[in-house]
């Protein structure tokens, strides 16, 4: 037997018990919504870090989120392409991906990667479920460039083994491998496939989850990390030549996503313990939003003017 006294001696967690109550007002945003989440590779590198990530995922959907996952694996395929000899080469951001390449991209990506993320999800209760773009249609491509060999330019999703899933509440995990209109398969940057998921699906949101902490005007000038900025002033830089590697395909999936209805787009960093919890459910906010505020007089203000701001964002 224990008594009360003793109970509270050990600490009443008071501030948890705010910390739940705050997360109240951005819950009442979220939740029964669908959000896309995307997990770069960088931010995978750290198996206990990816765990909690996915742990994370299985909370928001208990919590009434739907989160759709798809995922990339960009350091994956590039220890196994060295495993074999193979060489590691980049076109504007896209891998150069031969034939026998591909092969190799697959079973990185659906057999290792996805694979990996399932078990750690499923480790909270069987509610993921890992696909491959390929399984019901869902990435359809085309060739994108000759000299890219088998790396695909998005044609159309499929979206309803995703609606299903989604209905059943289960977790869509996705691996960003395309089925091609003519057969085969082709290679598509996470990024992209994110972006157009979200889009198809008409997600609340997309979350970009990578390994800095946002998007920096000048990278990597830690001054010129942007917090917010505009669907117009996204639309400007991708069409400008600042961006680099992996910033260009996320940006510029920002922008297709937001063009598409999705209320905003957030790159935020993965690697952050509970980055997820913290952009979504508290007055914290992490990384670069793109869209989401009505207006600009509302940037650095309150948390309440700023939940105000939210709930005039969502009418
Ligand atoms: N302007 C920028 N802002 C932030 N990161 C940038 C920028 N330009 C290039 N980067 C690089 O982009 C990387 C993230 O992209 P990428 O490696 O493709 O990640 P992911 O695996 O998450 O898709 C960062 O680690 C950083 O080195
Ligand atoms: C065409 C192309 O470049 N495909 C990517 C697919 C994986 C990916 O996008 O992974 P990250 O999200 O970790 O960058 C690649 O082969 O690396």
């Amino acid at each position: 037997m224990k008594y009360a006294n003793e109970a509270r001696a050990e600490g009443v967690p008071v501030r948890t018990g705010e910390i739940l109550y705050e997360a109240m007002p951005w819950l009442k945003q979220v939740t029964g919504k669908t959000i896309v989440i995307k997990y770069g590779g960088s931010a995978m590198e750290n198996p206990q870090l990816a765990a909690e990530v996915m742990a994370d995922i299985v909370l928001l959907k208990i919590l009434g989120v739907n989160p759709v996952l798809v995922h990339g694996g960009g350091k994956a395929i590039n220890r196994a392409f060295s495993n074999f000899n193979l060489p590691v080469e980049f076109i504007d951001g896209q891998r150069v991906t031969t034939d026998d390449a591909m092969d190799l991209v697959r079973m990185v990506l659906t057999g290792e990667v996805n694979q990996h993320l399932v078990e750690a999800m499923n480790a909270h209760g069987n509610m993921g479920v890992g696909v491959s773009g390929t399984d019901a249609g869902i990435i359809v491509a085309e060739q994108a460039r000759p000299e890219l060999g088998r790396v695909g330019k998005i044609t159309r999703i499929n979206t309803q083994l995703i609606e299903d899933l989604v209905a059943d509440d289960y977790i869509p995990i996705i691996a960003s491998i395309a089925i091609g209109e003519d057969g085969g398969c082709y290679n598509v940057n996470a990024d992209v496939a994110a972006g157009y998921i979200a889009a198809a699906i008409g997600a609340h949101k997309i979350i970009f989850l990578t390994d800095v902490d946002g998007l920096y005007e000048n990278y990597p000038d830690p001054d010129s990390l942007i917090a917010e900025m505009t669907l117009g002033e996204a639309e400007a830089m991708v069409r400008g030549d600042k961006l680099s590697s992996g910033m260009i395909p996320k940006l510029s999936s920002c922008v297709r996503a937001l063009d598409s209805g999705v209320s905003a787009a957030h790159i935020i960093n993965g690697t952050v313990p509970h980055a997820l919890l913290l952009e979504l459910l508290t007055d914290s906010g992490m990384g670069t939003m793109v869209g989401g505020l009505a207006s600009a007089q509302f940037l650095n203000v309150s948390p309440v003017s700023k939940f105000a701001a939210k709930l005039i964002e969502n009418r």
